[in-house]
C-alpha cells in the first residue's frame, strides 16, 4: 500500500549481516541490539511491556500489572483494535469489551529479521523487526461471537538503534466490509508528572472525557499535568508528539497514517480505583500518549488493507 508522507522507518532491516540477538520463551520475545537497546513484547495482546533505550527504561508497566494472560496488561503499549473506549451499543463492535479484544487476545509470534549494516563506532544501523499476527481463525470464541468479520492483523514492532517503531497492518480477508479503530495506548515513563509537559498538540480540537466529552481547542503549545487528564485529541496537523521534562525533549512520538492521540493520566482517584494500578502513586511517574485512529470509524472493505502506527525516538 502507498501513502503518502510516510515518515522514513527507522532503520531497513534486511536479511544479511550479522543478527541481533532476538530470545524467544513461552509467552514473550525479547531482542536486544549491540548497543544494549533492548525491546521486550507479551505474546498475551502482543503487548511490548519493555523498551530500554541508552540504559533507561522508556514505558511504565504498573508493579501489579497482570502478565499471565488474565487481564490486559495495566503499561507498556496495549493494542486497541477493533473499538476504542466501551464500544456504541448500536454498532457492529458493541458487544465488544472497553478497547477491543486485541489486547487481551493471545498473539503467534510470526518471527524476525534483522540487519547490520556496519560497526557501531562508525554508525552502523542494527534494527530487528518481530512481526506478531493475530487473525479471525485464532480468536477466542467470545470474541469471535462478539465481532465476527474475517480479519488478518501484523503488528510489527523495529528496534533500531535510533529509536523503535510499532505498525499494525490490518487486512480485511472476509467478504463484507467492517468498522474500525486502532490505537497504541503507549504508557512512557517520567521522572515526574509535575516537571513534565507535552508538546505538538497546539491548535488541535480535543474531546474532554473528564470534561463531560465536551469538545475543546488547546490553547496551549507546551501541556502541563496537573490533574486527571483523559483527552482525545482529533485530526492533529503536526506529525509529532513530544514528552518534555524540565524543558527538554525524553521522547518523540510520531504518528504514521494515523491523526489521532490520547493523552491520558488518571492522576490520585481513578489511580486508587484500578486494582492492577500499583504503587498508587504511580500516576506521578507516567503518562499516556496513545496515537490512533479513533475519531470516527476507519471502514475496510473485503481484501483491502490499512496501516498505521508510530517511531517512538528517546533521547
Ligand atoms: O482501564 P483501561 O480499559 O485500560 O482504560 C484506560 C484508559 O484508556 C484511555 O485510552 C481512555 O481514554 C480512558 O478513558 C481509559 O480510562
Amino acid at each position: 500500500m502507498d501513502r503518502a508522507n510516510k515518515p522514513q522507518p527507522i532503520s531497513s532491516p534486511t536479511t544479511t549481516g550479522p543478527q541481533p540477538q532476538v530470545n524467544t520463551h513461552k509467552d514473550r520475545v525479547s531482542a536486544t541490539l549491540p548497543t544494549g537497546d533492548s525491546v521486550e513484547i507479551l505474546l498475551y495482546g502482543a503487548t511490548v511491556i519493555s523498551w530500554k533505550s541508552n540504559g533507561k527504561e522508556r514505558l511504565w508497566v504498573s508493579e501489579a500489572a497482570k502478565l499471565d494472560g488474565s487481564k490486559p496488561v495495566r503499561g507498556g503499549i496495549p493494542l486497541v483494535f477493533p473499538c476504542f473506549g466501551p464500544p456504541p451499543k448500536d454498532h457492529a463492535t458493541g458487544a465488544l469489551p472497553q478497547h477491543g479484544f486485541a489486547r487481551n487476545s493471545h498473539w503467534e509470534y510470526l518471527g524476525s529479521s534483522s540487519s547490520e549494516s556496519g560497526p557501531l563506532s562508525k554508525g552502523g544501523d542494527d534494527s530487528v523487526k518481530l512481526d506478531f499476527g493475530l487473525s479471525s481463525a485464532n480468536l477466542s470464541a467470545e470474541a469471535k461471537k462478539a465481532w465476527g468479520y474475517d480479519f488478518g492483523l501484523v503488528y510489527s514492532v523495529t528496534l533500531g538503534k535510533d529509536g523503535l517503531q510499532t505498525m499494525l497492518n490490518v487486512r480485511n480477508s472476509g467478504s463484507t466490509a467492517f468498522d474500525f479503530q486502532i490505537l497504541l495506548h503507549s504508557y512512557f515513563s517520567t521522572p515526574s508528572i509535575t516537571r513534565t509537559a507535552i508538546t505538538g498538540l497546539a491548535g488541535t480540537s480535543y474531546v474532554d472525557k473528564v470534561l463531560n466529552a465536551t469538545e475543546h481547542t488547546e490553547s496551549n503549545t507546551s501541556i502541563s499535568i496537573t490533574g486527571e487528564v483523559d483527552r482525545v485529541y482529533k485530526s492533529i496537523p503536526q506529525d509529532t508528539t513530544s514528552v518534555l521534562v524540565d524543558g527538554k525533549p525524553i521522547l518523540d512520538v510520531q504518528r504514521d497514517n494515523v491523526r489521532d492521540s490520547v493523552l491520558w493520566n488518571p492522576w490520585i482517584e481513578k489511580a486508587k480505583g484500578m486494582g492492577d494500578f500499583e504503587p498508587k502513586d504511580g500516576y506521578q511517574k507516567m503518562v499516556c500518549v496513545e496515537v490512533g485512529a479513533v475519531d470516527g470509524w476507519q471502514k475496510l472493505e473485503p481484501g483491502e488493507t490499512y496501516e498505521g502506527g508510530q517511531i517512538l525516538r528517546a533521547y
